[in-house]
This record gives C-alpha cells, sequence and structure tokens, in this order.
C-alpha cells in the first residue's frame, strides 16, 4: 500500500469518530490491512470507522458513501457517519446542498443541512424480519430470549441497513458493556455479526444507550443504534415517536412514527482537522 499524499479529514459525530477520505479528487486504493492501518490509534490516524466518498454509480444520487469498520471490514450503514459525510461533502464543494441523496451499500439514503448546523437523516424504513437482519430465529418477534455465556436475555433484533441486537437495562452506567458486548457481537445466532445496544428507558421520550459496536467495540456514540434502540422501544411498547437519545458523547433526536415510516435522526457533525499521509501508517496487531 502506498499512502503517503493521501489528503483525509478527522471528523466525529457526538464522539463516533472518522477518517474521511474524499475519493472523487484523489485516487484512493484501500485494502483491510490499510483500513486498519489508518484507523490504528497509535500508529495511524484512529478512528472509529473510515468513510470513503465516491462518485454516484447510479443517477439517482449526488454521490456514493462507502463505510469500513476499524477492524477493516466494509459495512452497510453509518448515521454519524452521515451526518459527517453530509457536512464534508458540502463544506468541500461536493455537494450543493441542503439536500444530498447518497448511495450506501445498505441502500439510498437523503440528508438533509438544517440551518442551525445540525443534520438531519432519513435512515430509511427500519426491519424487523429475521432473514433480512440477518438472525436466526423461527419467526419475527417483538423479543428474543439470547443465551449468552449460560445466562439468557431479552433482546429485540432490528436492521438499519445493518443489524442491531438491543438489550434493556436497569442503569447503562454499570451494564456489562464490556464483558457482554463481544459476546453478542459474535454470538452464531447473528450470522454477520451484530452492533449490541444497551438501553436504559428513562421516559418514554427519553431514553440512555451504550452501544458496543460491530468491528469497533465501545464508541461514545452508534446512530444506526440509537435509531434501532428507538425502533425496539417502540415495538416493545415503551416508547413514543419522538426520542430523545442520550449517548456517551451527548444527545441525538430519533423519530419514528411507526410501521413503513422512516426513521430520521438529528445530530451534530463535527469537523477536527485535516491532514495528509507522510510515513505509511502501521497496524500492530
Ligand atoms: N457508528 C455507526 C455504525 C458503524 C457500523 C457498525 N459498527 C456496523 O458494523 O454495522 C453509526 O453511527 O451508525
Amino acid at each position: 500500500m502506498d499512502l503517503s499524499g493521501l489528503r483525509f479529514t478527522k471528523m466525529h459525530g457526538l464522539g463516533n469518530d472518522f477518517v474521511v477520505i474524499d475519493a472523487v479528487r484523489q485516487s484512493v486504493r484501500l485494502d483491510t490491512a490499510t483500513v486498519r492501518a489508518l484507523a490504528e490509534r497509535h500508529r495511524g490516524v484512529g478512528c472509529d470507522q473510515l468513510l470513503i466518498v465516491e462518485p454516484a454509480q447510479g443517477g439517482q444520487a449526488d454521490l456514493r458513501y462507502r463505510i469500513f469498520n476499524a477492524d477493516g471490514g466494509e459495512v452497510e450503514q453509518c448515521g454519524n457517519g452521515a451526518r459527517c459525510f453530509a457536512r464534508f461533502v458540502v463544506d468541500q464543494g461536493l455537494a450543493k446542498g441542503p439536500e444530498i441523496r447518497v448511495e450506501t451499500l445498505g441502500g439510498l439514503m437523503t440528508l438533509r443541512l438544517l440551518d442551525d448546523g445540525q443534520v438531519t437523516v432519513n435512515m430509511g424504513v427500519r426491519r424487523l424480519e429475521p432473514a433480512q437482519i440477518p438472525f436466526e430465529a423461527a419467526a419475527m418477534a417483538p423479543g428474543y430470549p439470547l443465551t449468552v455465556d449460560g445466562a439468557t436475555y431479552e433482546i429485540g433484533a432490528v436492521s438499519m441497513g445493518n443489524p442491531h441486537a438491543v438489550l434493556r437495562v436497569a442503569d447503562i452506567d454499570t451494564a456489562p458493556v464490556a464483558a457482554l458486548g463481544p459476546l453478542i457481537e459474535a454470538h452464531p445466532r447473528f450470522p454477520q455479526r451484530v452492533n449490541a445496544g444497551f438501553m436504559q428507558v428513562l421516559s418514554p421520550a427519553h431514553i440512555r444507550l451504550r452501544v458496543y459496536e460491530r468491528g469497533a467495540g465501545e464508541t461514545q456514540a452508534c446512530g444506526s443504534g440509537a435509531c434501532a434502540a428507538v425502533v425496539s422501544g417502540r415495538v416493545r411498547g415503551w416508547l413514543a415517536p419522538r426520542v430523545a437519545v442520550d449517548v456517551l458523547g451527548g444527545r441525538l433526536m430519533i423519530e419514528w412514527q411507526g410501521t413503513g415510516e422512516p426513521v430520521l435522526m438529528t445530530g451534530p457533525a463535527t469537523t477536527v482537522f485535516e491532514g495528509r499521509i507522510t510515513d505509511e501508517p502501521t497496524h500492530h496487531a
């Protein structure tokens, strides 16, 4: 891999951090090792996800957006990343805004930059059928028993384009995120692994959430995880259509009016710095 000269922008959405690369105006060839090296926090730039901005392939979108977890795996969806993508492409003159249509592996998404600097992402229609998540279960249900390390927990299973398991806990501060997160992430009933959300319900319109992300570990925020938690909480009868979701890095507003309606997520997108790779970053296993 030869990355020298590669220009990038470091961004974050409530502390879920990204290396954003413009692959419209520079040529970029990334493999798993390269992504891991750039994401590495001690020898690379450091990020939870790497976002690549490319020209659209079809005629319906302004641009294409690809997402790689820190472990190098390409994934379908990243909600916080989508907000940063919107801010990036407008700031860099790659799109006019305020509305941007973007292709992702998970489908077409519409993003809107608001006057107050926040971004609303139309995350599309959630999927709950087990095969579409994918999740091994005999039939669709609001909650499923999941046995992990000899104990059984009730989880909700939701696809926001990417797979999520949502577990309700009494208090996220004491929830066993570090111990249980990796076991749920790699549970054999989720053949493509899963993002594991731990949700504390404060009221029907207010939850707290921690997410152990597939391919990245616990992050300070997970946008698709916030949407999945609200969908799961609504389906299980606990939540209202509009919910404030407090994640470790701040607050997201999530709105879901119900079956057939899209899930809308609103939150900030922050640019931290721009950089250029000089020496090759390396991944130290
Ligand atoms: N941080 C993201 C989700 C990134 C992808 C996820 N780890 C996966 O593997 O599906 C978000 O804000 O949604």
